[in-house]
């Protein structure tokens, strides 16, 4: 028997939820296939349980900040109770969603689905037929093939773990490798960062990276560059890894070598959906450039983002162009990315090295951060910022920050980015003191 709708979503994490309520919201009858938990990666594996983590490790952080200002003692963090406390979190998250679905009238079948044709697909031993169908199935680890490849734990091992080990190696000088480290080296254990390639965190500004680069350092994680691993051996007392020149001592490894989109085994090929490594080719509506009945949003997506405010506005958008024909291209101006380490590194729009390579014009402006009130007070070292705005229109260009609260700070820039303000507009506002906003004023 083959089941039709207007809409099938295969995948139920963010990028799912904005389409599937909208659509059914228009009438359309919609069908979500999840092989996994309902929420996909951010509240179960990603995102949330990784924050939660961060929370007593943040104290922990602030407080050897303030040894000798006022605070005698350390705070000591608990892993099994943070492990407890973060499981609170993520156990609500599939049964709420289930509810909320059904609620709305939208079916939920727990299956993985493939494609069977250009509108048509299984799902165990369901035929599914669809006039519309949105692939939101998001991305999963990448694939290593060396030696000893089976000891490799991914960050949904790291983040379930139950007691933190004392040594650890992460793979991937990315998101994942820069933030777990951090979290697990504040919280007592051994860190290494081995990436293969000559730089880690391409994707921020090169200055702020690099006084991150010290400032991890200096916490004790070894961060190495130029390093793949050749093999991973088992012997009696843990893991040993084999770079070139160097043999490292591990109780776990960790993939954080980045994330392909979890296209494998989709048989896109009989619905004539164009991918690549990078993920499904969409136009600016989000709609496959070969399949016109099939759109894609979140992870899976080549995309310049894979993020979950990304993945939550490319559901928004590919329902709309859905619904209306292709009537909203995709905007992603102002964008903010945080990286979550300490202290964090947030930004939004172009690096300099972007502003080079395009031929943009830019008025660059540095700023010590350790040096103005509100990180002082706190102990904090390093500070910095770097804002690139256009010589001609005053528009903001980029923005960079790492230090104390730059995570909430990025959401300022990134509002007046997506808004057009220009960068007078942050300079002239009345921002609350002494707030780390307020010094907005002095970063543009
Ligand atoms: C460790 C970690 C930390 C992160 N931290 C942050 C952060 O702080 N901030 C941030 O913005 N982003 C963060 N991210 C990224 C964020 O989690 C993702 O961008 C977001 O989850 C993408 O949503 P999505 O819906 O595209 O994909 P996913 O969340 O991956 O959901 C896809 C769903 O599809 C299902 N699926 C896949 N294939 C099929 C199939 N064939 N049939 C049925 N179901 C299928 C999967 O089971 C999954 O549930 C983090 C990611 C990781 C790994
Ligand atoms: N705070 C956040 O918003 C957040 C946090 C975590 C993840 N994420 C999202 O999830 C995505 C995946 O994160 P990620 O850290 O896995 O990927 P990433 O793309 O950020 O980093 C991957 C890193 O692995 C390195 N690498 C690639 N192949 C390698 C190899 N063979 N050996 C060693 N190193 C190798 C790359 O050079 C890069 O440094 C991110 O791109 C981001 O979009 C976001």
């Amino acid at each position: 028997m083959t089941s039709s709708y207007d809409l099938a979503i295969i995948g139920g994490g963010p990028a799912c939820g904005p389409a599937a309520r909208r659509c059914r919201q228009a009438g359309w009858s919609v069908a979500i296939f999840e092989s996994g938990l309902l929420g996909g990666v951010c509240p179960h594996t990603g995102c949330n349980p990784k924050k939660v983590l961060m929370g007593p490790a943040e104290a922990v952080g602030m407080a050897r900040h303030l040894a000798g200002k006022g605070l005698t003692g350390e705070p000591q963090p608990d892993w099994p109770a943070m492990a407890a406390f973060t499981r609170t979190f993520i156990d609500p998250v599939a049964p709420w969603l289930a509810e909320d679905y059904r609620k709305a009238d939208i079916e939920v079948i727990h299956a993985r689905a493939a494609f069977t044709g250009p509108n048509t697909l299984r799902a165990g031993n369901t035929d599914i037929a669809a006039k519309k169908i949105l692939l939101a199935v998001g991305a999963t680890h990448r694939r290593f093939d060396f030696p000893g490849v089976e000891h490799l734990a991914t960050s949904d091992d790291f983040l379930a773990l139950q007691k933190l080990p004392a040594r650890l190696v992460f793979i991937g000088g990315g998101f994942v490798a820069f933030e777990l480290a951090h979290l697990a080296a504040v919280c007592g254990a051994r860190a290494t960062i081995l990436t293969h390639g000559d730089a880690t965190l391409r994707r921020f500004d090169a200055d702020a990276v690099a006084r991150l680069v010290a400032a991890t350092r200096a916490m004790g994680i070894a961060v190495h560059t130029n390093a793949p691993v050749t093999r991973i051996d088992k012997e009696a007392h843990g893991l040993c890894l084999s770079v070139p020149d160097l043999e490292i001592a591990a109780d776990m490894v960790v993939n954080a070598a980045g994330r392909p989109p979890h296209i494998r085994g989709l048989a896109l090929d009989l619905a004539n959906v164009a991918a690549g490594p990078a993920g499904i080719r969409v136009n600016e509506f989000l709609q496959s450039i070969t399949n016109p009945a099939v759109y894609a949003a979140g992870d899976c997506l080549d995309a310049p983002y894979a993020l979950t405010p990304t993945a939550d506005l490319e559901s928004r958008v590919a329902a709309e162009n859905m619904l209306t024909g292709n009537t909203t291209p995709i905007n992603r101006t102002g964008t903010p990315s945080v990286l979550f380490t300490q202290p964090p590194l947030a930004m939004a729009g172009l690096t300099e090295a972007d502003c080079q390579a395009q031929g943009i014009a830019y008025t660059k402006k540095e700023y010590d951060l350790s040096d103005a009130f509100p990180w002082q007070r706190l102990g904090e070292h390093p500070g910095y910022s770097k804002t690139l705005v256009s010589p001609d229109t005053d528009q903001i260009l980029g923005a960079h920050i790492l230090g104390h609260a730059a995570d909430e700070i990025i959401n300022v820039v990134a509002l007046a980015m997506r808004q057009g303000l220009p960068a007078k507009a942050l300079r002239d506002a009345i921002w609350a003191y002494p707030t780390c906003g307020y010094y907005l004023r002095y970063m543009f």
